[in-house]
């Protein structure tokens, strides 16, 4: 296997590219940009209620959870698209198994969502 030299340059090259990854994501995917607005809500909202260490630990891991599956969701249709432009049946099992992904990474937010702040709003 080939293992060129470790090199600083590269690996700051590599965070180049993420970063131009998320800066895509944001500006052109519009759920992106949902999931941005939620994020940014149920962090507010865990500022104003002052909930638990415990609790900012679930709240922020279910919120990059999501973006973790929308974004490798986004990738996965921009690669389906190159590879068949046109109707394929196996093409529509993979899109929908990566939208998929990104709904129970949803429900799971909601789920944590409301189990953490329901009982600090209402009870
Ligand atoms: N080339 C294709 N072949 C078969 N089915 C497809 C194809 N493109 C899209 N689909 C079907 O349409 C659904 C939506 O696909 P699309 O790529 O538009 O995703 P989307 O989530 O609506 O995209 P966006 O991120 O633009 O909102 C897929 O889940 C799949 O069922």
């Amino acid at each position: 296997m080939n293992n060129p030299k470790f090199s600083i340059i590269d690996r700051i090259k590599s965070f180049k590219y993420a970063f131009n990854g998320l800066k895509f994501f944001f500006l052109n995917d519009h759920n992106g940009r949902v999931h941005l607005l939620a994020a940014i809500i149920a962090i507010g909202l865990s500022f104003y209620l002052k909930i638990s260490s415990l609790e900012w630990v679930a709240i922020l891991s279910v919120i990059s959870a999501v973006f973790v599956t929308e974004i490798l969701n986004s990738a996965i249709e921009k690669l389906a698209d190159v590879v068949s432009p046109d109707y394929h049946p196996k093409i529509k099992v993979v899109k929908d198994l990566a939208a998929a992904a990104v709904l129970v990474a949803a429900f799971l937010a909601v789920a944590v969502g409301l189990l953490v702040f329901i009982p600090k709003l209402f009870l």
